[in-house]
């Protein structure tokens, strides 16, 4: 049998940054002032390994980080073991993309007797072209401080 393969599978192209045509994206000239409250807890830039079918950043990896980010932020008042309750809020304002430099702004929402709620905001810069920022994400996750059982413990205020 002759069978003719393509050089390079059609679906992996569309994973090397800027390989298909995509559209402007509205990025700042500087980041907004709700970052000003915010702590910056997290930098990270997207692989190829992380892309969904569509050649952007898959939705779940961009949890993950947050997810991160915010029990980073988080940990400043557990001071311990900590496990992520509740995610009330999600939003992917804009797609990221491969390359993306991402930064993750955390703020202290609300503290509870055993939980911490956790605003988590998420930038991205392209490599080419830094000091201009586009927000992707914005998130609301709790946290419980637990103990060696796994049982919630009280934050000390
Ligand atoms: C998808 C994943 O893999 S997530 C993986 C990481 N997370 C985990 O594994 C956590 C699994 N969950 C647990 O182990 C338990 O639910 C725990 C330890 C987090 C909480 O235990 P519970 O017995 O449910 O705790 P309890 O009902 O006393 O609530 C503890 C705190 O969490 C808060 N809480 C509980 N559920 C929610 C909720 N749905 N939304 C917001 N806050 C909540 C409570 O208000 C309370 O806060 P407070 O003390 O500040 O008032």
């Amino acid at each position: 049998m002759n069978h003719e393969y393509p050089a390079v599978l059609p679906t992996m192209s569309t994973h090397a940054h800027n390989a298909r045509p995509s559209p402007k994206r509205p990025f700042l000239d500087r980041l907004p002032d709700s970052t000003e409250t915010h702590e910056l807890v997290l930098k990270v830039v997207p692989m190829p390994a992380d892309c969904n079918a569509n050649g952007d950043i898959f939705g779940g990896w961009v949890m993950a980080q947050v997810d991160v980010a915010g029990a980073i932020a988080a940990f400043r008042k557990t001071r311990g073991r900590t496990a992520t309750v509740a995610v009330k809020e999600f939003i992917f304002k804009q797609p990221v993309r491969v390359g993306d430099i991402l930064s993750f702004y955390a703020s202290v929402q609300r503290v509870g007797n055993t939980s911490i709620t956790i605003c988590v905001e998420v930038y991205a810069e392209t490599f080419n072209d830094q000091g201009r920022y586009l927000k992707v994400t914005d998130a609301v996750v709790t946290y419980v401080a637990i103990d060696e059982e796994g049982k919630p413990r009280t934050i000390q205020q």
